[in-house]
């Protein structure tokens, strides 16, 4: 018996459409990934406090806060991080049917996973956001020293070691944080929902 079975769904009165003209913008997914140390976390926490500023409503999900809760039975084989990345995709659809502007700040190292989530969202309502940094920039930065502790053999499955990194074949946005400032990727991301009317 699937875990669907006997299972109805219930509309609810107030649609998202309703929601996001009420917020007076769209919402959507900007989906951040790449390597840890990219940037994710760093660009993501200035971005959400830029559209907090410009009263935008948005949260973000944060790959290692995630995994003090939520996902805290999840470890780093490739079976969970795409359960990892699946149960993400399912919140992110919630949020975006709440009207939310949410950004997600996962390594989500596998392609097949990222368009997983890509495909349970409407059309325009996820935005890949590769964080692009080489690998020995990340491990120069090592800012929890967990690259360290990888090429010392105290991490198994590392990505970018010992675990594989899938560079995203043709993402919405671009950031090159190894050549950009943190206000420069913030600024190219409003500029892309600017100029795509999601706010
Ligand atoms: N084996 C291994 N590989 C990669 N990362 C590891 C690992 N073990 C612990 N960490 C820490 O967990 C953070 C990555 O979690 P994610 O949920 O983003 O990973 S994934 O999307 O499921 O691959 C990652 O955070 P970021 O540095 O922010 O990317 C690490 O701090
Ligand atoms: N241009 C930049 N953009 C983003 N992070 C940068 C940049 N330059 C240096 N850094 C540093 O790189 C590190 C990135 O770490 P973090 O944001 O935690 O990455 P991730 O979430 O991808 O693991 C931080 O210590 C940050 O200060």
């Amino acid at each position: 018996m699937s875990a669907s079975t006997n299972i109805t769904w219930h509309d609810s009165e107030v649609t998202k459409e309703q929601r996001q003209e009420r917020n007076g913008h769209k919402s959507v997914v900007i989906w951040f990934t790449g390597l840890s140390g990219s940037g994710k976390s760093t660009i993501s926490v200035a971005l959400e406090k830029a559209l907090f500023e410009q009263q935008i409503t948005s949260y973000r999900l944060d790959g290692d806060n995630i995994r003090h809760g939520l996902n805290q039975n999840l470890g780093f084989s490739p079976e969970d991080r795409k359960e990892n990345i699946r149960r993400i995709g399912e919140v992110g659809k919630l949020m975006v049917d709440a009207g939310v502007v949410t950004m997600t700040a996962f390594i989500s190292p596998y392609e097949e996973d990222r368009n997983i989530v890509r495909n349970i969202l409407e059309d325009g309502e996820f935005i890949e956001v590769f964080t692009k940094c080489s690998l020995d920039e990340c491990e120069t930065r090592d800012p929890k020293g967990l690259y360290k502790k990888a090429r010392n053999g105290e991490i198994k499955e590392f990505t970018g070691i010992n675990a594989p990194y899938e560079e995203p074949s043709n993402p919405e946005i671009v950031i090159d944080t190894e050549h950009e400032s943190i206000e420069e990727s913030v600024n190219k991301i409003v500029s892309y929902l600017k100029e795509k009317q999601y706010l």
